[in-house]
Order: structure tokens, then C-alpha cells, then sequence
């Protein structure tokens, strides 16, 4: 027979809701710094650089042809026209990577390619197309029927960087555009910040593996896999652990044994006030500090975290659409933190309610939604269905709408802030 100790935690039931921004106040302390480790170029997509990196050079660090055609001297071509047009000798070929050979003088141009050094004496650059091959007596001319500006096509020495400018500053997720520079700079061991390792763990004998068949009465785990996908999103490594069966005893040695090998550690479901839910119990121990464990938000509202050993625990609600938003705002700032992001939370900005949210709420709501563009204004439209229970409406959206507590509800056209989640969809 199952049991349950009913009278074991009366706390559970006088919790003490706080705002979010209380929440995430408490909990950054105990976001401590990770480490750096060096990560070879083409692996650190994603990452988080741990160093400032300054230009070793400027860039481009000579001066560069941006056509393929002839370096030229351009007081040569002053007064040149279809009329008179000018004759110059051609007297070098430089291919990319090569070093002119000949000096220019006036009179002289060097066939010259995309991306090759131009030579000291040239000041501009005139494209193939431009020009006319003619010959003789041996030697080689172009014909030139248009006057030439200085400057023409040649990219100066540090057009994009001079030496010394501050390239990377440390805390910034590396993508495409931070991984090009690093390589243009040399710089293929890239200090990041070690990824933070987290511990996750299931709650609740409800729950089927993955691959099991489905049984009456109960369901799949999914909160775990969600969990492992934001986990990676947000810059940590995730450790997905045996569930832990909804005993408090087993559950506490458990969650130790996690605390010693991870960074954090994240539970699901059995945070709120049934019978089986050991969560409450589990913060409130003598090792454990609770920080909160209740929030004045839905859906999430049991979302509870403590500190065991100075370590970040986060008790996460079982219900899919919590324990989504119970990461986001929460989670999510503690892994950026700790990987040293300067902004580790989501992106905040104003848009136009799409349609009415009757909804009245005591606590401040964040309900998922879709961003659209509709006549140059930002748009977003709260999913049909997103109760906390619900799993499936977190697929379609790329917003959190910010509903206020309030007893009339949002009607269509106010302006909401909404909060960016990660991933284009
Ligand atoms: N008497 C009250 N009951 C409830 C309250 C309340 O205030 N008083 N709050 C409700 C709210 S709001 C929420 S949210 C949930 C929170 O529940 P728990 O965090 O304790 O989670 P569980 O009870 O373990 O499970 C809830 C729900 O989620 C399913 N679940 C759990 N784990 C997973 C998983 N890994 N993958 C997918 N789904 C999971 C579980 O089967 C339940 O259906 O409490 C309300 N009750
Ligand atoms: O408050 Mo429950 O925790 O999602 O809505
Ligand atoms: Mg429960």
C-alpha cells in the first residue's frame, strides 16, 4: 500500500509568495562564477567568452584590392576622356598572397586580383571591366578613358580594426560573427567559460521512460527532455539522472549525492501541497537553505529554490507549461550568470496584444505566444491553451506575454511587455 505522511510539512501550506524579480534577486548571489576552459575554434559554438579579446593586429593589416583589375597611380588619369583617353604600361601581376615585384611610376600599372596587397606607390585600383588591353613594341598597355578618384577600391590598412581595439568583450555568446573574427585574429584556443553541469531529476510515480508503452493512469516523461533542451540552450551541460520516487528519504540522499557532483541541480514535479509531494519537505531540511517556494506568478507559482552546500537547487513544478516558465525566469539568469553573460535574462520588449486575455489573475501571468508583424507593428497573440498543465502550445511560441495581476483581463490592441524566448521558430 502506498502511504504518505500527511501532517509532515504544515509549512508547505503557509508559503510565502514573493514577485519574480524578488525571486531572481535571491537566487543570483548563489550564481557563482564557473571556471575557464580553453575550447578549440570549431567547437565553440555557443559558448560564452570568458576573456576580453583585443585586435593583435589591425585589420585588414595591408592595404587590399577590392576588384579584379590594375593598381594604378590615379594623378595619371587626370584630364582623361573618351576624347584623349591615357595609355599605361602594365608592369607587375599580382595574384592574392603574392607581394608587388616592381615599383610603380607614373605611367605603370600592375594587373592586380581581389584581395591582393596594392602595391605602395598605387592609390587606386581600376576594375577589368574599365579598361582596354592594347600592345606594342613588346609590352603590355591598358587604355583608360575615364579619370580615376584616389582611393578607388582599395581598402585601407585597419578599415574594420585598428591594433589594440577591444574586438570580444568577455560574457558574449560566440556564433557565427564572433567565430569569424576570432579565426581572422588567429585565436583557435578560445578561453569560454566552463559549461555549468546540471542535475536532473523526475519526480512521480506517474511517470513512463520515454520508450516504455503507454499504461492507464499514467504518463511519459517529457519535463526532462524539455528540461535538458533549455538546460543546453542556456550555455549548461545537462545530466539527466535516475527519477527519484516520491520518498523523501531516498529523494534526499539523492539530491546529496547529485550536490557533489554537479553545479545545480534542477527536480520536477512534487513542489506543490498533495500528498506525495516531497519537494516542500526535502528545502526545508537542516542542510538546505529555502529561498522561496512560492512565486506570485502562473503558471509556476509553487516554483521553489534553495542552497545546499552554495549551491543552487531548483525545485521546478511537474506541470509542463511551470516547469517551462519556472526555467525561463529563474534557471535560465542563474546558468547565464555563472557563465559570466552580461545580460543573463530573456530579452524584454513592448508589443500590441493580438487579441483579448479575459483571464483575471492575482499574480502576474506569463503566457506563451506567438510574435507577428502585422502593418510595421509587433504583435503577439497568446496561445489558446496555456495552462500550466498544458505541454503542447510551448512548441508554437517565441514570446512569454507579461499579464499584470488584474481583475478585468487585457482586451485586444494594449500594449504588453513580452519577454523573447531563445531559438527562432
Ligand atoms: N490543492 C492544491 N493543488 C494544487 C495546487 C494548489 O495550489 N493547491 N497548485 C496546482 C498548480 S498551480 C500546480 S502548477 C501543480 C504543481 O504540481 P507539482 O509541481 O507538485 O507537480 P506534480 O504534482 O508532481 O505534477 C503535476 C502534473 O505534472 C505532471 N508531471 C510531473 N512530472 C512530469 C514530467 N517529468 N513530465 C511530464 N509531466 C509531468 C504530473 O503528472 C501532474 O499531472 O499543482 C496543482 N495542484
Ligand atoms: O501556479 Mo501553478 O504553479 O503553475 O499555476
Ligand atoms: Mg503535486
Amino acid at each position: 500500500m502506498i502511504t504518505a505522511d500527511r501532517n509532515s510539512n504544515d509549512d508547505k501550506f503557509r508559503r510565502k509568495a514573493i514577485s519574480v524579480k524578488e525571486g531572481q534577486a535571491k537566487i543570483l548571489p548563489y550564481a557563482r562564477r564557473i571556471e575557464t576552459e580553453y575550447v578549440s575554434l570549431p567547437m565553440v559554438e555557443g559558448r560564452i567568452l570568458a576573456e576580453d579579446i583585443k585586435a593583435p593586429h589591425p585589420f585588414p593589416h595591408f592595404r587590399r584590392s577590392g576588384m579584379d583589375g590594375f593598381a594604378i597611380i590615379s594623378s595619371d588619369t587626370a584630364g582623361c576622356s573618351t576624347e584623349t583617353p591615357v595609355y599605361l604600361e602594365v608592369v607587375d601581376e599580382i595574384p592574392c598572397g603574392s607581394l608587388p615585384s616592381v615599383a610603380l611610376s607614373p605611367g605603370t600599372a600592375a594587373r592586380i586580383m581581389t584581395g591582393a596587397k596594392v602595391p605602395d606607390e598605387a592609390d587606386a585600383v581600376v576594375m577589368f571591366e574599365m579598361t582596354e588591353a592594347s600592345a606594342g613594341q613588346g609590352k603590355d598597355y591598358i587604355q583608360l578613358k575615364r579619370e580615376i578618384k584616389p582611393g578607388s577600391n582599395i581598402t585601407p590598412v585597419g578599415l574594420e580594426l585598428a591594433e589594440g581595439d577591444l574586438i570580444l568583450e568577455k560574457g558574449r555568446r560566440l556564433s557565427a560573427g564572433e567565430i569569424s573574427v576570432l579565426a581572422t585574429f588567429g585565436i583557435y584556443d578560445v578561453p569560454v567559460a566552463k559549461r555549468p553541469r546540471v542535475a536532473i531529476f523526475s519526480t512521480g510515480s506517474e511517470l513512463l521512460g520515454v520508450e516504455e508503452p503507454l499504461q492507464d493512469g499514467r504518463i511519459r516523461n517529457s519535463n526532462t527532455y524539455m528540461l535538458a533542451s533549455q538546460i543546453r540552450n542556456a550555455g549548461g551541460e545537462p545530466h539527466i539522472l535516475e527519477a527519484i520516487a516520491d520518498d523523501l528519504t531516498t529523494a534526499r540522499q539523492k539530491v546529496a549525492e547529485a550536490f557533489a557532483l554537479y553545479d545545480v541541480v534542477i527536480t520536477t514535479g512534487g513542489v506543490s501541497v498533495g500528498d506525495f509531494d516531497i519537494m516542500a519537505d526535502l528545502v526545508s531540511g537542516e542542510d538546505v537553505e529555502m529561498l522561496f517556494n512560492k512565486i506570485m506568478m502562473r503558471p509556476g507559482s509553487v516554483t521553489t529554490a534553495a542552497v545546499k552546500d552554495g549551491k543552487l537547487l531548483f525545485a521546478l513544478s511537474g506541470n509542463p507549461g511551470a516547469c517551462f516558465v519556472g526555467f525561463e525566469l529563474f534557471v535560465r539568469p542563474a546558468l547565464g550568470t555563472m557563465l559570466g553573460m552580461k545580460s543573463p535574462f530573456l530579452r524584454e520588449f513592448q508589443a500590441e496584444l493580438g487579441k483579448d486575455y479575459a483571464k483575471i489573475n492575482n499574480f502576474t501571468r506569463f503566457v506563451r505566444g506567438r510574435l507577428d508583424f502585422a502593418d510595421g507593428r509587433l504583435i503577439a497573440n497568446p496561445a489558446a491553451l496555456d495552462e500550466s498543465s498544458v505541454m503542447v502550445t510551448i512548441k508554437d511560441s517565441d514570446v512569454l506575454i507579461v499579464v499584470p495581476p488584474s481583475n478585468r483581463g487585457l482586451a485586444a490592441g494594449e500594449t504588453v511587455t513580452v519577454l523573447q524566448l531563445p531559438g527562432a521558430r
